[in-house]
């Protein structure tokens, strides 16, 4: 081979990394059994969490993400004033269907997802901004961090947003993510989710939470999920298919509620333990 030749070929295929991704991560089988640990250990205390803690060493980044220091009290109006503010005709109606954003259409499952922000007592949360996120159906994000080898869909972006209406009802129209590696541990998947935020009625309400899809295999291997120690908040967690509100060759329907307070409230992410 030419040095020239040489030059190109080192261009093209980068040398091997000295250490193989993967090198130091937990396998999938430690991850597990230090789950079943916690959560053992929390069921015999009489203690499961609707809410994750804090620090759930399972899910790594969980202990990084979090304050340690005391919270400072913000002075509620002065953040108003540096606060992102909308109104509701910014809110187009046509944000709320994440498959219409480009000129061609998206690739994967076309689904809709539909429910209620409620208070504890069943109350509708109305005219609430309601934002999401999420991969396409390949299990990729459009952001700089996101480089694993599977494509992106130039017709998906995966951002829309809404305002609940009188009843605190919201819905999406968008394409079924796929699911997403990690980079946890070892061959770690995210079971298919979509995050959710809740603009409460200033900027220092802002409650975020994620949305699972019914069924799904990696539910139990996904330390971020099982960090959720309660099994029924965890299953409070996933959508449910909806057949009635699925449409005639068109899409798939699934129902979640969400409800912000009380003994069964939606397990929301704290001081940005997710992105
Ligand atoms: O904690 C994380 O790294 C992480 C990455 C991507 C996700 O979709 C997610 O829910 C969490």
């Amino acid at each position: 081979m030419s040095r020239q030749h040489a030059e190109l070929a080192e261009l093209a295929e980068p040398a091997e990394p000295a250490q193989p991704p993967t090198a130091g991560l937990a396998s999938q089988s430690a991850i597990d059994r230090e789950i079943e640990r916690i959560q053992a250990d929390e069921a015999a205390s009489g203690l499961t969490r609707t809410q994750s803690r804090l620090d759930f060493a399972p899910y790594r980044s969980s202990l990084l993400r979090h304050p340690t220091k005391d919270l400072h009290h913000a002075d509620p109006e002065g953040v108003e004033l540096v606060a992102p503010v909308f109104g509701e005709r910014d809110v187009d109606p046509l944000e709320a269907d994440l498959t219409i954003q480009h000129d061609g259409e998206p690739i994967g499952e076309r689904i809709r997802i539909s429910g209620r922000i409620v208070d504890g007592d069943g109350r509708p949360v109305r005219r609430q901004l309601v934002e999401i996120w999420q991969a396409n159906a390949a299990g990729r994000y459009i952001h700089k961090r996101d480089q694993h080898p599977a494509p992106i869909d130039p017709n998906f972006t995966g951002v829309g947003r809404t305002l609940t209406d009188d009843l605190g009802r919201y819905s999406f129209v968008t394409i079924k993510p796929g699911p997403y590696p990690w980079g946890n541990h070892r061959n770690a998947w995210r079971p298919a989710h979509v995050h959710f935020s809740l603009f409460g009625t200033e900027f220092t309400q802002r409650m975020i939470t994620q949305m699972y899809f019914p069924s799904d295999p990696l539910f139990a291997l996904d330390p971020i999920l099982q960090s959720v120690t309660d099994p029924a908040a965890r299953d409070r967690l996933v959508a449910r298919y909806d057949h009635d509100r699925s449409e005639h060759e068109w899409l798939l329907g699934y129902t979640w509620d969400i409800v912000l307070t009380g003994s069964h409230a939606t397990r929301m992410e704290q001081e940005g333990d997710d992105v």
